[in-house]
């Protein structure tokens, strides 16, 4: 089984490259925003990240979207995958490569992929019958079937009946191949329960599944018989392979592959669990490719207990949502408050008391109130104290110095409310610090040494905390560490691996002593509700 990460100092993820029946809601967003902290994440540890987004334009979903709207199918695919980008540039996303499987090297890889699996025998044409979710483009299997002929996620969709002849691809022939997959490398499948759902899937016996499709000519010709249009999601997983050309290269997979494959970090939403983690391996294995590192499958966003789709039409607008509270607020509350894997509902009132309360008064107000001291006692400079100088039982310092190992195994396992908490953990304990120490008390008691201490410490746990938390909101941390008087910006990916170095900043004691600080500025402004009143 070849599973090898040989780039050590490489890290490739993805999106799943979404659907453009319709516009990118919150749902597209959340994905997307998680990928972006981890590859931001990845960057600041200085390794060289692809972070792969993208669009799926082709199937019969896709053609029929179009012919309602009047439009040609091309014209549709432009005009949504526009909206991806610009909901992407809205939210920060620092994406390093856009894939549209409508491009014509596409087609080149997709060909090439197509032969490959033909050469070993893994195709042959007979004839298909079911029940089909356009929603999904997917054959659904009786037994998944909770309401008769109703798609299980597209509650509000029908389900078609097909009977026709396709190409097949053997998936059951990799049975076993998988089976031993999950097996040796438990890690392979993420959450355990989507693991688990994996395999209960795949013990009951996999069926061979049809990789063409008549009638439908939005989609590739099967290179063998142009009568026949390649399966909609045969194609669109192979967009993450020709995602790895770099712009120049021509479009062979021998190019493709030569740099990165194979890739790191699947991140996709349950819904296509059985695409990335059954169908995607098998069809890799017959090509004789080797195997991503790690498929991640997070939970829904849900609206009154049911997922918001475009199919169901029951989303929340990103672009909106950004306009009035900005990315940042955005960014934390989703990857703070629901835990990566579980479901999770958006609630405005939960959304705004979360950010008020951590962002503007846990990290906000203690950066402001710490600095306003700064300017009073210490003429707007980080007092003369080095970091390793204060005793390591000082109650922010031995936080501090646990701090990076627990944020990076929890940003490693995706768990960012578990980032949140251990950074939010600090900076709590730097409010009850400051209060417990009074440093305006002990600056009149002339104690000018125990003041410089306690406010750098503070100012310290501010940085750090800063520091970790850029992945997830970038834009506040470069105004906290501009605060600080560096003059330095996260979103500038040029100077992450120098400048922001992960061996110099994620160590506390690293704010410079006597540096220049900045004016005390609000570094998030509180929000308020429809009610005008914020919490
Ligand atoms: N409600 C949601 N919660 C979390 N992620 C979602 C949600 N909706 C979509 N996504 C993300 O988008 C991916 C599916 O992309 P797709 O383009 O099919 O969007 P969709 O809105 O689910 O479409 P449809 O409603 O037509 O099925 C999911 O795997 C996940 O990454």
């Amino acid at each position: 089984m070849k599973l090898t990460q040989t780039h050590f100092n490489t890290f490739t993820l993805t999106t799943p490259l979404y659907y453009v029946n319709d516009v990118p809601h919150i749902g597209s967003a959340y994905t997307t925003m998680a990928a972006d902290a981890i590859a931001r994440f990845q960057r600041l540890q200085g390794k060289s990240v692809l972070l792969i987004t993208g669009t799926d334009e082709h199937g019969q979903k896709i053609q029929r979207t179009a012919e309602e709207l009047g439009r040609s199918p091309q014209a549709h695919c432009d005009q949504i995958a526009d909206g991806f980008a610009s909901l992407w540039q809205h939210l920060n996303i620092q994406y390093d490569r856009f894939s549209r499987t409508t491009a014509p090297r596409h087609e080149a890889i997709v060909n090439e992929f197509f032969q490959r699996v033909w050469n070993q025998g893994d195709i042959y044409l007979s004839q298909q019958q079911g029940w089909y979710c356009v929603a999904c483009e997917e054959y659904k299997e009786e037994r998944e079937l909770e309401q008769k002929k109703y798609c299980p996620i597209h509650t509000n969709k029908a389900l078609e009946w097909r009977d026709e002849q396709n190409y097949f691809f053997r998936l059951s022939q990799y049975q076993k191949q998988l089976e031993t997959l999950y097996q040796e490398h438990p890690d392979f499948i993420q959450p355990e329960s989507r693991r688990n759902e994996v395999i209960n899937f795949v013990k009951q016996g996999l069926q061979d599944f049809s990789i063409s499709r008549v009638n439908i000519d939005w989609g590739f010709p099967v290179p063998c018989d142009p009568s026949h249009t390649i399966y909609v999601w045969f194609d669109a997983l192979l967009g993450y392979i020709t995602a790895l050309l770099d712009p120049e290269d021509e479009p062979t997979l021998e190019n493709a592959l030569s740099k990165r494959w194979p890739i790191n970090l699947h991140l996709i939403g349950k819904d296509i669990l059985r695409f990335h983690a059954i169908y995607w391996p098998a069809m890799l294995m017959s090509a004789g490719l080797s195997l991503p590192g790690r498929i991640f499958g997070h939970g829904f966003l849900t609206k009154d207990g049911k997922k918001m789709g475009k199919s169901l039409g029951n989303t929340l607008d990103p672009v909106a949502l950004v306009n009035q509270y900005g990315a940042d607020a955005i960014r934390f509350y989703f990857l703070k408050e629901i835990e990566f894997g579980q479901d999770g509902d958006y609630s405005q009132t939960r959304f705004i008391h979360t950010v008020n309360a951590n962002l503007a008064n846990d990290l906000g107000n203690l950066l402001n109130r710490t600095l306003k001291m700064a300017f009073k006692y210490f003429n707007g400079c980080v007092p003369d104290v080095n970091g390793e100088d204060i005793p390591k039982d000082d109650a922010l310092k031995s936080l501090g110095l646990t701090l990076a190992d627990t944020v990076t195994q929890a940003y490693d396992a995706l768990a960012f409310s578990e980032v949140c908490t251990a950074i939010f953990t600090l900076v709590q304990a730097g409010n009850k610090y400051i209060d417990d120490k009074a440093p305006w008390s002990l600056y009149k008691q002339g104690k000018q040494e125990a003041v410089s201490q306690v406010l750098y410490s503070v100012l310290e746990s501010v940085r750090l905390a800063a520091y970790l938390l850029s992945p997830i909101i970038p834009n506040i941390s470069t105004r906290i560490y501009q605060q600080l008087g560096y003059t330095l910006d996260f979103n500038d990916q040029t100077i992450l691996a120098t400048a922001l170095s992960f061996d110099i900043h994620a160590v506390w004691g690293a704010l410079p002593a006597n540096q220049p600080l900045q004016e005390a500025q609000p570094v998030f402004r509180r929000l308020e509700d429809a009610e005008g009143a914020s919490s």
